[in-house]
């Protein structure tokens, strides 16, 4: 059975690495990302992650087809992938001393078409941050391209106080999910 990993993101192809599963080949999917209006994080994460499998399913028809969206959100509001600088360093002003939501959406479209689809919900709690934290961690570039202006997996972790849910769903790829939908789907594991 072919799987195909519709990600551009080197991290999932490695999180799923970590469960035993390599991936037959990688194809990134090239969706538009924009929020819709008014439109809720959690709608938002699952929307994209099953236009980004269904997009790649199109070019493989017989394959398993995996696709994930990863959104930070502070409330109602999504925040962005953070491009540069003054959008990263508001991302990080606005999470300092708070609790925020961290959702992770997957989508596995099966040989036949159908489609499963799982949303992780996962809460991380940053400590009070100081100015020269805030200074340090934009030096050190990690937040570029992270939704939400940071990244679990760096030094970001040495900021955040606690997770509840899953890291690897907060690092963009829920394990745990991914593997149920693998076998429900009838992907050998063990
Ligand atoms: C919160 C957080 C986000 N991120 C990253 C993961 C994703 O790269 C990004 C969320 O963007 P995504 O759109 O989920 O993924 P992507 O653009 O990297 O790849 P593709 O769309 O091709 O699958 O934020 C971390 O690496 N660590 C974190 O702790």
């Amino acid at each position: 059975m072919r799987l195909i990993l519709a990600s551009a993101s080197p991290r999932r192809c490695e999180l799923l690495g970590q469960i035993g599963v390599s991936p037959d080949a990688v194809d990134p999917a090239d969706c538009d990302e924009t929020p819709r209006k008014g439109e809720l994080p959690p709608c938002y994460a699952q929307r994209v992650s099953a236009e980004k499998a269904a997009l790649v399913a199109a070019r493989h028809p017989s394959a398993l087809v995996l696709a994930g969206d990863t959104v930070v959100a502070a409330g109602r509001r999504i925040l962005p992938k953070a491009e540069t600088e003054s959008e990263a360093r508001q991302c990080l002003e606005l999470l300092s001393g708070r609790r925020h939501r961290v959702l992770s959406a997957i989508s596995l479209i099966d040989a036949d078409g159908k489609a499963r689809h799982r949303l992780s919900v996962n809460v991380v709690t940053f400590k009070r941050l100081e100015r020269i934290e805030i200074d340090a961690y934009i030096a050190s570039e990690e937040w570029h391209g992270k939704a939400g202006g940071y990244a679990i997996q760096g030094r970001a972790a040495g900021l955040i106080r606690a997770i509840q849910g899953s890291h690897s769903a907060i690092m963009g790829l829920p394990l745990y999910e991914t593997r149920a939908l693998l076998k429900a789907a009838g992907y050998p594991l063990d």
